[in-house]
């Protein structure tokens, strides 16, 4: 019966999306008994989650691997002890909750830490809240909020703070939510007329961790529900960290009381990577994962692709894959080919006409002006902007882009990068420039 799990988790990792397994049956501990297994999982959210999408599926199969029929028991719980009875479980004042209920202790993924999150200018700010406040529950900043595009490492940070606090203090009850499952988990609270329950799963937390808010749009009971759970634990100083795709005042369809509640702790953009940042993202997942990757290639991957950090994995995924199938090792040569389709996609984004109009737009100049040889500071620092722009997203060499800035020599724009590189590290505003139009230049 011991080996029985083991493979029936292999089998349901082969039939479904990776996501969901990561989500709802890894978090599972196990349990056998001679004539079957009981599952433990960490709240009742998952035990719902389990029990009406994959309960069947498992026991097929582990009456399968198991070669005989077998009783499979869910359970909220961990394999050290069984959870109390829901409605014994104490309504938690701030000072008096229970000490830590197995059913917290589950649903973060312990691989996302600081220490493997890569800091860059991009992410500087967000590493450093989410750090202060897993090392100040409740206390630094509540709530935080990291916003900004998919695939960018909120969730990464999110879950790194998460593991922080319990790591630094094992009792912590951390709760982590993706938007869905507290809006599918509310949605049958409501039906079954158990919406006490419900909220009191809440109020026994120390930290909640909410990720994707941007999913409440629309939505109003949710909005509410959640707008009553964020007072309660804010009022009990209890830890709220939260993500959202775009700043939540952007969000439509978000309540006013909700978006204002949501900015009242600390708000921090994560902002696209910049080249060095993506570079060294690359090699230091490639070591992660053991993967040979030579420092041109990262260049390479890094200089092409700018979306986001998802797409640099993917792209590191499929070198990785079939230089092993292959048995080829990861060169410049063979990542072009390799990723010959993905790099032209990307590439395609941005030509230097595109950043001049854009730029041009931005500042609102017109395009003759960013492009004449005057040389008025309200025309020379966009144009200085731009250069360093082409350089920083195209492919092209300094003489070209010169060449684009109506006819300048290649050392003109080798100080404009120079300039635009230095301001940036003590000038706020146009550091905020450089950021903005990097993000219109990557959308
Ligand atoms: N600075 C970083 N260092 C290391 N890994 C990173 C960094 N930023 C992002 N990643 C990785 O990129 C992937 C995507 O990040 P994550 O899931 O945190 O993005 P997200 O901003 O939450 O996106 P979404 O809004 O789509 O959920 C993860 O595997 C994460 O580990």
């Amino acid at each position: 019966m011991d080996a029985a799990w083991p493979r029936c988790l292999e089998r349901l990792e082969a039939e479904l999306p990776a996501e969901e397994v990561h989500t709802w049956l890894r978090p599972l501990q196990v349990e056998s008994h001679p004539d079957g297994l009981t599952l433990y999982a960490p709240n009742e959210f998952v035990v719902d989650q389990v029990r009406e999408h994959y309960l069947a599926r498992i026991r097929e199969l582990v009456a399968h691997f198991a070669g005989s029929p077998a009783a499979v028991a869910l359970a909220v719980g961990s394999l050290n002890r069984a959870a109390p009875a829901r409605a014994s479980a104490a309504p938690a004042a701030s000072a008096g909750r229970s000490p830590a209920g197995p059913e917290f202790n589950g649903n973060l993924d312990p691989h996302y830490t600081f220490e493997n999150f890569v800091e860059g200018r991009s992410n500087q700010l967000g590493r450093a809240a989410a750090l202060q406040v897993a090392q100040n529950p409740g206390k630094a900043y509540n709530p935080l909020l990291l916003y900004g595009g998919s695939g960018l490492g909120k969730t990464h940070l999110m879950y790194a703070a998460g593991n922080l606090m319990r790591q630094n203090s094992p009792g912590m009850r951390v709760m982590y939510l993706r938007s869905e499952q507290f809006f599918s988990a509310m949605m049958k609270s409501l039906q079954e007329k158990s919406m006490d329950q419900f909220k009191r799963q809440f109020q026994q937390v120390d930290a909640l961790l909410i990720d994707d808010i941007q999913f409440f749009a629309g939505k109003n009971t949710t909005q509410e529900e959640f707008f009553h759970t964020f007072n309660a634990l804010f009022d009990g100083k209890q830890q709220i960290i939260l993500t959202c795709d775009r700043y939540p005042r952007e969000v439509e369809n978000l309540e006013t009381r909700l978006k204002t509640r949501l900015t009242w702790g600390l708000s921090v953009a994560i902002e696209p990577p910049d080249f060095e940042t993506r570079a060294a993202i690359l090699t230091a997942k490639a070591a992660e994962r053991s993967v040979k990757l030579p420092e041109d290639v990262a260049y390479l991957i890094a200089k092409r692709m700018r979306s986001n950090v998802r797409d640099l994995e993917g792209a590191l995924n499929t070198l990785a894959a079939r230089s092993n199938f292959m048995a080829r090792p990861i060169t410049a040569e063979f990542a072009q080919e390799t990723l010959r389709d993905l790099l032209r996609a990307q590439q395609q984004v941005v030509s230097i006409s595109n950043i001049q109009k854009t730029v041009a737009d931005y500042y609102q100049l017109r395009m003759a002006d960013l492009l004449s040889k005057r040389r008025t500071r309200s025309l020379a620092r966009p144009r200085q902007m731009a250069m360093a722009l082409s350089k920083e997203l195209t492919e092209h060499s300094l003489p070209e882009i010169g060449d684009a800035f109506g006819g300048r020599d290649h050392t003109t724009v080798m100080h404009a990068c120079k300039v635009v590189r230095e301001l940036r590290e003590i000038d706020g505003k146009l550091r905020e420039d450089w950021d903005k139009l990097l993000r219109k230049l990557s959308e």
